[in-house]
């Protein structure tokens, strides 16, 4: 699988690269997925040296709001209103402290139980859609937040509970992506605006802003960027052999 991202320095060159691994951000990691789910996006990575330098950053597909203000029954919660948005996956977004809970000093399990719950409470009362496509019409997770959605210089805080249970180490980009459009369609947030999200779970820290209007199928969508420091921590390269009768991959039916 590769990956591709631009050099933005002196001479402006296209990567293909086998993989070259960061910790500290899992930004490629949705670049990848947004690759594989064939979504047009872009990531930058500034190179100096043949060694990454500086931030990533990457430019997301379009990202917009499905669903505000929606009323949901969450066992051991009552009603709950959150809202939905997609950043390159679909998100549910409520502040932690509807939930009973302070996002900052509460324990990482009960956070996950309360995120979780709210997910099972969506996916089973609320239906999803993405335009043109049902691949990508399901919830992924919920994102927890601290409530700071108005223009502040300050970090906002947030955990992301995704796929089974997951806890993410970031503040998630697709997360991020998706919170921003959030953020914008609510009229809290301009263009180029930039806010800064830490992640409640390890206090890494990603910035982000919404970059153009545009469109995904009929809803209003913005392009955000997000950014975050990555560090290096290797190279590794795939070959596909000649003789590989899986070479070019595979289809379960
Ligand atoms: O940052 C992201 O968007 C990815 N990390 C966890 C959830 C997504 O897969």
């Amino acid at each position: 699988m590769l990956v591709e991202y631009r050099q933005l320095f002196k001479n402006k060159c296209q990567y293909n690269t086998a993989a070259e691994s960061y910790t500290g951000t899992l930004l490629l990691v949705l670049f990848l997925i947004i690759k594989v789910l064939n979504r047009q996006s872009t990531a930058f990575v500034a190179c100096e040296g043949g060694r990454s330098r500086g931030p990533v950053r990457f430019h997301s597909v379009p990202a917009f709001v499905l669903a505000t203000d929606l009323t949901v029954e969450v066992p051991g919660h009552g009603k709950v209103v959150v809202d939905i948005a997609y950043g390159g996956t679909f998100y549910a977004f409520v502040s932690a402290e509807k939930l009973g809970l302070d996002i900052c000093s509460a324990k990482t399990r009960d956070l996950v139980d309360a995120a979780s719950a709210v997910t099972e409470a969506v996916k089973a009362q609320f239906k999803i859609n993405y335009p043109e496509s049902e691949d990508f019409a399901f919830l992924y997770g919920t994102i927890l937040t601290d409530g700071k959605d108005s223009y502040s210089e300050e970090p906002t805080t947030n955990i992301c509970v995704f796929a089974d249970e997951q806890v993410d180490r970031s503040p998630t980009g697709s997360g991020v992506t998706a919170r921003i459009a959030l953020q914008y369609h609510k009229g809290l947030l301009e263009l180029n605006q930039t806010r800064v999200f830490k992640s409640s779970t390890t206090g890494s820290v990603f910035t982000g802003n919404a970059v153009r209007e545009t469109k995904c199928g009929d809803f209003k969508a913005v392009v955000v960027e997000v950014s975050g420091q990555p560090h290096y921590t290797g190279t590794a390269s795939f070959i596909v052999e000649d003789d590989d009768p899986l070479r070019d991959g595979f289809l379960l039916k």
